[in-house]
């Protein structure tokens, strides 16, 4: 039998992300091959980013895609975001060369705010939100503490395009295929303090860090590599990641929606206290997804070493959260 078809929002549609993302959404990557999908698209209301999106829709009706059972273009959230299943929240200014993620917070807070709100006022009660535009943790903190009648639960940050870019470092170390790694994962905040760390990782059942046994490479060669690469992408081709940041948000949702059978993956998600982080704080985490729901992997143990990679990456993401009460 046919499956009703969920309601997808996307906001910034007209983006260079945007543009890497829709027509796999369409095509069944993100839901399933399965499950149509209807596009509630948002951009600026202004005239010529109206515009753009509406070629983008003219493009995306070419394709003629069998699961795509409808789209409507957006000025307002509150319209965008009436009864969907699914947000992903992208549109927000993107950083240049020498810029933080952090820089872009003051440009791009209040747009979560006023997203927050519309989610809370027209969405779906289990309406699954994936925060992508910049800061994207502290974005996805003011969405969800501007929505507070939906469960924060809902309410996840991009940091699968960190654990990705780990696996591939990892893969190409070793020489192994990235789909044979288990068990990686990314603490924090997507910014260049995250922590990846592959202490638990294995590959074919053996331990990667033992595979690896280079200290000295984790430390001054990978960890750096993983967390600066946005700002290397940024320096090769003047524009920041688009098609890599969109396959990371397919996979997130993907996953989160349909499940990773018993496989870790890194989401950002509200703290429930556990590994020493305050409630709420929108943190990276190691998490397996089953039946629409992602459980935390708890209870793993914390190195020194570690302790000092989280704590810094928890310090910064308290001050940019602590930067934002005012909004809140
Ligand atoms: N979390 C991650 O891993 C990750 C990875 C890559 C990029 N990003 C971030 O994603 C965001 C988008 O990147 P991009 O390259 O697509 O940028 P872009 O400039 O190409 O597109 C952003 C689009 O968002 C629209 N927009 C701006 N404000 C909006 C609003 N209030 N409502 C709806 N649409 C709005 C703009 O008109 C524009 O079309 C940036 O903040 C970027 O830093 C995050
Ligand atoms: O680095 C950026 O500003 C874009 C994105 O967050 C990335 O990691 O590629």
């Amino acid at each position: 039998m046919t499956k009703a078809p969920m309601r997808v929002a996307v906001t910034g549609a007209a983006g260079q992300i945007g543009y890497a993302l829709l027509f796999r959404i369409a095509s069944g990557e993100m839901l399933g091959k399965d499950q149509p999908v209807i596009l509630q698209l948002l951009e600026i209301p202004d005239e010529k980013a109206q515009k753009a999106l509406k070629g983008v829709m003219m493009e995306l009706e070419d394709c003629a895609f069998p699961l795509l059972a409808g789209m409507s273009a957006h000025g307002d959230p509150n319209t965008a975001f009436k009864d969907i299943d699914a947000a992903l929240l992208v549109g927000a200014r993107p950083r240049g060369p020498g810029m933080e993620r952090r820089d872009l917070l003051s440009a791009n807070a209040q747009i979560f705010t006023a997203q927050g709100k519309a989610l809370n006022a027209v969405a779906k009660r289990d309406v699954r939100v994936l925060v992508v535009g910049n800061p994207a943790n502290t974005n996805a903190y003011i969405a969800m503490k501007s929505a507070p009648d939906l469960p924060k639960k809902n309410f996840t940050a991009m940091l699968r395009l960190d654990h990705n870019r780990g696996l591939s470092q990892i893969a190409a170390k070793l020489g192994k295929p990235v789909a044979s790694i288990e068990k990686f994962c990314v603490w924090g905040n997507h910014s260049p303090t995250m922590y990846a760390d592959y202490r638990f990782a294995t590959i074919e059942g053996k331990s990667v860090k033992d595979l690896i046994n280079d200290d000295d490479w984790n430390r001054n060669i990978f960890l750096p590599t993983v967390g600066k690469r946005g700002a290397a992408i940024i320096e090769a081709r003047g524009l920041s990641s688009a098609a890599s940041a969109a396959n990371a948000a397919i996979d997130h949702m993907h996953d989160w929606f349909l499940g990773t059978n018993g496989r870790w993956v890194t989401m950002g998600i509200p703290s429930d206290g556990s590994y020493g982080i305050p409630e709420d704080i929108m943190f990276g985490v190691p998490v397996t997804c089953d039946a629409g729901a992602y459980k935390r992997v708890e209870g793993l143990p914390i190195d020194a070493f570690s302790q000092r990679c989280i704590d810094k990456t928890l310090a910064e993401l308290m001050e940019e959260q602590d930067g934002v009460k005012h909004l809140l």
